[in-house]
């Protein structure tokens, strides 16, 4: 059987926080299956998007392991991590990211460029068709809707054909409408078998995915495999009352 497209064992990460040590990580164990769709829900400050950057690459945990496609990244020195960021994931942010002085066409052929890689301009236009953006190439960013903005990030995020797109709230900007283009597509790519783990804090968009894994306190403490949005809602309501009880009790002591 082929490796997962991430694993995480035993996943810690610390931060030196102004009133002390703060456990971001606790330790979590973390299968992702290829060509599935992850949702991470919980309270503000449940590590979500340490979790998040932890598994892409981005933040070397304190302690335990990352496997991106089967390679230990505690294994990697900054430069083969730099370069797994480059080739190997892909990511999409809830600001979109995009230089407003470039086209979407030329915004989405950016990793390749600052990889000093080749550009094939059927990859560029195949992959604007495939994001719902076919006649919008030469439009720049302030030419497009926030819907449209997030479908050329979309679009760039696949370019290099990376095992994993990493999205955090990628539709925390955008109206109810966009929002639901956006997540249609990103349940599309995944239906295609491009592997994605999303953070966001709405249980619309957690019901696209295939799994949501519920955070509190630095550690997965719940499941729901092929999640309703009002029952992903009524899981995080549960959590964010405990969180709130858990933070009044430590006030009062
Ligand atoms: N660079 C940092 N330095 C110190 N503490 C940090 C740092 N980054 C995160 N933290 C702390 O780690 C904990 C987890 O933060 P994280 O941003 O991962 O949570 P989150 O679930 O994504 O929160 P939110 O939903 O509010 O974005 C929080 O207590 C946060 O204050």
């Amino acid at each position: 059987m082929s490796a997962p497209a991430v694993r995480t064992r035993d996943l810690r990460c610390r931060f030196a926080g102004e009133a002390g040590p703060v456990d971001a990580l606790r330790g979590i164990n973390l299968d992702v299956e290829r060509g599935s769709f992850v949702a991470i829900m919980g309270p503000s400050g449940s590590g979500k998007t340490t979790l998040l950057h932890c598994a892409a690459g981005l933040r070397v945990p304190t302690s335990g392991t990352v496997e991106l496609d089967g390679v230990n990244l505690s294994g990697l020195d900054e430069t083969r991590l730099a370069e797994l960021r480059r080739r190997r994931v892909g990511f999409v942010f809830q600001s979109f990211n995009l230089l407003p002085a470039l086209t979407a066409a030329e915004n989405i052929e950016l990793p390749l460029r600052l990889d000093s890689r080749q550009v094939d301009p059927r990859h560029t236009a195949a992959l604007l068709a495939r994001v719902g953006l076919g006649n919008r190439d030469r439009h720049r960013p302030d030419q497009l809707s926030g819907g449209q903005k997030q479908r050329v990030a979309v679009a760039r995020a696949l370019i290099t054909n990376p095992e994993v797109v990493f999205a955090d709230e990628p539709t925390g900007a955008l109206d109810i409408r966009s929002a639901r283009e956006v997540l249609t597509l990103v349940r599309q790519l995944a239906d295609q078998g491009q592997t994605i783990i999303m953070v966001t804090h709405d249980p619309v968009a957690a019901s696209f995915s295939d799994q949501v894994l519920f955070l509190a306190d630095g550690l997965i403490v719940d499941r729901l495999a092929r999640p309703s949005a009002p029952a992903v809602a009524s899981r995080m309501a549960t959590l964010v009352e405990s969180a709130e009880r858990a933070a009044n009790a430590a006030g009062v002591r």
